[in-house]
């Protein structure tokens, strides 16, 4: 028994549903047996009952007149009879005959308990009238009603409880092999389920039907491994999320860029390394804190508070804001930083956060600073470029126009730059355009402009002036500064400049005419010696344009022939004999006519036209001078000017070199003139020059000699043949005395260094005895001859003398 109650408790507990059913099977069929047991036995309880009354009706209606009659006849042994036989009749158990009036008779043993049943019959004599004779009274003993009853009442609960039990278990039996068990083994599986075993799917130990499939355990169990292959789906998605978020978040936190995420209050959430590294803040210095007190470091309060209003209004509204700012790093170090912010918003669209992404653009912002230098200033002097200086002039002009008053412009022109440059070397050139760029601006007042608009040109803007003479007034000053010399490479040198004014509004309304009426006023001072300004006049303005018109005429003239050499002979001043002859350069231009070198040299210099120009002049010199040999047998040299830009050209010597080969003229037939200026350049390059031509066998000579500032010493450092003594000593050489013993000194120093002499400018008879007395070599000028075309000059060689 104890083993049963402990079994019995296992299975409860192992199987609670199967045990719940168990009873309640057992509950619920108890009932209806007792139920259905209890109508049945009632219902032959009512059977037996109703048997044993209709027994007794049998006998009264088959007895009573029978035993009437007895007892009528007073025929004790019929009634005896009678009475036995009814007491034989089954459950009968006893008789009681009253006879009237008072006798009975008793037959039977009357049950001493009291399940019985009694009926009673009155016995009537039925004659005229009925007479009582007397009562029958039967008592039937039901105790065999009811032990049948007992009887029948355990044998049917006896077997419908074994029937009910039998059926429980095997409903039972049934339920659990197929439910409960597999119940249990659903419930095992999803006890057991972790995101570690998710790939095992749940399977149910029964046969894989498709009726099995789509019963309510098919169901739950697909359903259970739907779920199941849907978290595993998730699982697998949440990895592959978590390594892309892993990839993000590395990638921010390495970002280039530094990245700051705040929540929607603007308070720091997050900082990655690069933040750190660029400002110093460790991220725990600054989560937590407000965005604003991070990137407006470096600004006011007011700006501070604009920027934040601006960055707020904007992301809100536009959705980003970008823009430079200029921020502060904990080491209190500047940096410029550009800004982007965006929100960060959710699936719904709100706003949940901020993203700020910098990056530090100092040296970006330092090369556009140097950028927008260079575009607005001149790197050498620091000054405004041209650029800037016409910005300014506009602006200068606009405010004249509002305030009514005139604004000066000043173009100045370094007179002796191109020669500096040249003969110095760039580094002297550099050093005398700073030097004069700070002498102009010494001479301005604040609101001033002076700019370098290129080369050796500088433009001075004079604004708010109430009156013409501003200008005037300022060109002196600057004149005056440029009046001490300036220290070049270890010299000092004298360097003027020359000014030209116009004025706004008198001269023109507009910035690049008033321009180029302040730049022809300062050829007009050039033409008027120099070291001088001048203010502009409508009859400049021509001049300006045929400057213009000029060189673009001059740029075609070679292509078009249109240049020209005039030999002028260099004679012998004791004989009268030519010996040599220089070759001068003319341009035949069908638009403006005969132009003399003075008009158009320099600014083929200017332009550097004068290259080509000058090797085509040594080219035709050389064949000019083989052509005399061989078709009059002159042995006449030629001369030709070299100017110093030409002479400094890299190709020069090699130019000279082709020519004598080319013409197969003999070197020493060809002279090279380099003007004395040139020769104030000491440098090694020009000696080297010099030196190379020399070594080819060329002559060399010094014209214009006295005109520059050297010294005769100087001329032995070089290998020069001839000195020609410039023209302005010659003309003069009879009436000044100072001239004529200027002249004298030089004829005789230079014989001294061992240099042949020319006189230039000779054009009067008595200048050639003052030159033959004093021994002047050679001599030319008018009086000889002019410069004349080669025809005409080799009619000159062969008629003999002038
Ligand atoms: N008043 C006066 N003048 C006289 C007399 N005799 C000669 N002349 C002029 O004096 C100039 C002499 O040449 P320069 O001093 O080298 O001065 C030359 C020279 O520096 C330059 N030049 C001429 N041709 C060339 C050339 O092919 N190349 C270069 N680089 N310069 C040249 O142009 C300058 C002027 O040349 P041109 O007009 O031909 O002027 C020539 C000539 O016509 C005279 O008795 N009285």
């Amino acid at each position: 028994m104890p083993d049963f109650t402990s079994r019995l408790k296992q299975f409860r507990k192992a199987s609670p549903l199967s045990f719940r059913l168990l009873a309640w099977i057992l509950l619920f069929s108890s009932a209806f047996t007792l139920l259905a047991s209890g109508i049945q036995i009632y219902s032959d309880y009512r059977t037996d009952l109703d048997q044993i009354e209709e027994r007794m009706q049998v006998i009264e209606s088959g007895y009573g007149s029978s035993l009437t009659r007895s007892l009528w006849a007073l025929d004790q042994q019929s009634l005896q009879t009678q009475m036995e036989g009814i007491l034989s009749m089954p459950d009968i158990d006893h008789l009681r005959l009253k006879i009237e009036p008072d006798s009975e008779l008793v037959m039977g043993e009357r049950p001493r308990h009291s399940d019985t049943l009694v009926h009673s019959f009155k016995l009537t004599h039925n004659g005229d009238r009925p007479i009582p004779l007397g009562e029958l009274t039967i008592t039937a003993d039901l105790e065999r009603v009811y032990s049948d009853l007992h009887r029948r009442l355990g044998f049917i609960v006896g077997t419908q409880f074994f029937t009910v039990f039998i059926v429980a278990v095997l409903i039972l039996w049934i339920f659990r092999h197929l439910i409960t068990r597999h119940l249990t083994a659903m419930a095992d599986y999803t006890r057991d389920l972790t995101l570690t075993n998710l790939s095992r799917p749940l399977r149910l130990d029964r046969p894989d039907t498709p009726s099995n499939r789509h019963d309510e355990l098919g169901m739950v169990t697909e359903a259970i491994n739907g779920m199941r292959e849907r978290l595993n789906e998730d699982m697998e998605r949440r990895e592959k999320d978590a390594d892309e978020i892993l990839k993000f978040s590395k990638a921010i936190d390495q970002s280039p860029s530094s990245v700051l995420i705040c929540d929607r209050h603007w308070k720091v959430e997050y900082a990655n390394r690069k933040f750190s590294q660029l400002t110093g803040y460790a991220p725990k210095d600054i989560i937590g804190r407000h965005t604003s007190s991070i990137i407006e470091q470096g600004l006011e309060n007011r700006q501070a508070q604009q920027l934040w209003q601006s960055v707020r209004l904007q992301v809100q509204r536009v959705g980003v804001w970008q823009g430079e700012v200029n921020n502060v790093r904990r080491n209190g170090e500047r940096y410029w930083e550009q800004l982007v912010v965006t929100p960060i918003k959710d699936v719904n669209g709100d706003i949940t956060g901020y993203l700020i992404l910098g990056e530090d653009i100092s040296i970006r912002k330092r090369y556009e600073q140097q950028l927008l230098r260079q575009a607005n200033y001149d790197i050498l002097t620091g000054l405004p470029n041209r650029m800037l200086a016409m910005d300014r002039l506009k602006l200068a002009l606009a405010q004249a126009r509002r305030e009514e008053n005139q604004v000066g412009v000043m173009f100045l022109d370094l007179d002796n730059f191109k020669h500096i440059n040249d003969t110095l070397g760039h580094d002297a050139g550099d050093t005398l355009l700073v030097e004069a760029a700070r002498r102009v601006s010494s001479c301005l007042r604040g609101t001033s402009t002076v700019a370098r608009l290129g080369g050796d040109e500088f433009l001075v803007i004079l604004p708010g002036m109430t009156g013409p003479e501003a200008p005037g007034q300022v060109a002196d000053r600057i004149l005056e500064t440029f009046a001490s010399p300036f220290l070049l490479s270890g010299q000092e040198v004298f360097v003027t400049t020359s000014i030209g004014i116009a004025t706004f509004p008198t001269d023109s309304d507009d910035s690049g005419t008033l321009l180029q009426h302040a730049d022809a006023a300062m050829y007009e001072a050039k033409r008027n010696g120099k070291s001088a300004y001048a203010r502009f006049t409508p009859e400049m303005g021509e001049i300006s344009h045929e400057r213009l018109q000029m060189e673009s005429l001059m740029r075609k003239a070679l292509e078009l022939g249109e240049f020209e050499l005039y030999f002028q002979p260099i004679v012998d001043t004791a004989s009268g004999q030519a010996v040599t002859a220089e070759a001068l350069i003319r341009w035949n231009n069908p638009t403006l006519g005969l132009v003399m070198p003075d008009r158009f040299i320099p600014l083929a210099e200017e332009t550097g036209m004068i290259t080509s120009i000058g090797e085509w002049v040594i080219g035709e010199a050389c064949r000019a001078a083989s052509r005399w040999r061989e078709l009059g047998g002159f042995d006449v040299g030629v001369a030709v000017n070299v100017s110093p830009r030409q002479f400094r050209d890299p190709g020069f010597t090699n130019t000279v070199k082709r020519a004598l080969e080319i013409t197969g003229l003999n070197a020493s037939l060809l002279e090279l003139e380099i003007t004395e200026r040139l020769i104030l350049d000491n440098t090694i390059e020009t000696a080297e020059i010099l030196r190379q031509l020399d070594h080819y066998g060329v002559r060399l000579s010094v014209d214009d000699f006295g005109t520059g500032y050297s010294a005769l010493s100087y001329l032995k450092s070089y290998p020069f043949d001839t000195l020609k003594i410039d023209k302005s000593f010659i003309q003069d050489v009879l009436t000044e005395t100072d001239d004529s013993s200027l002249v004298r000194a030089i004829i005789n120093m230079a014989h001294s260094l061992g240099l042949n002499v020319v006189a230039e400018g000779v054009e009067e008879e008595a200048q050639t005895y003052f030159l033959q007395t004093e021994q002047c070599d050679f001599s030319q000028g008018y009086y000889y001859s002019r410069p004349l075309p080669e025809s005409a000059f080799m009619d000159w060689l062969r008629t003999g003398k002038r």
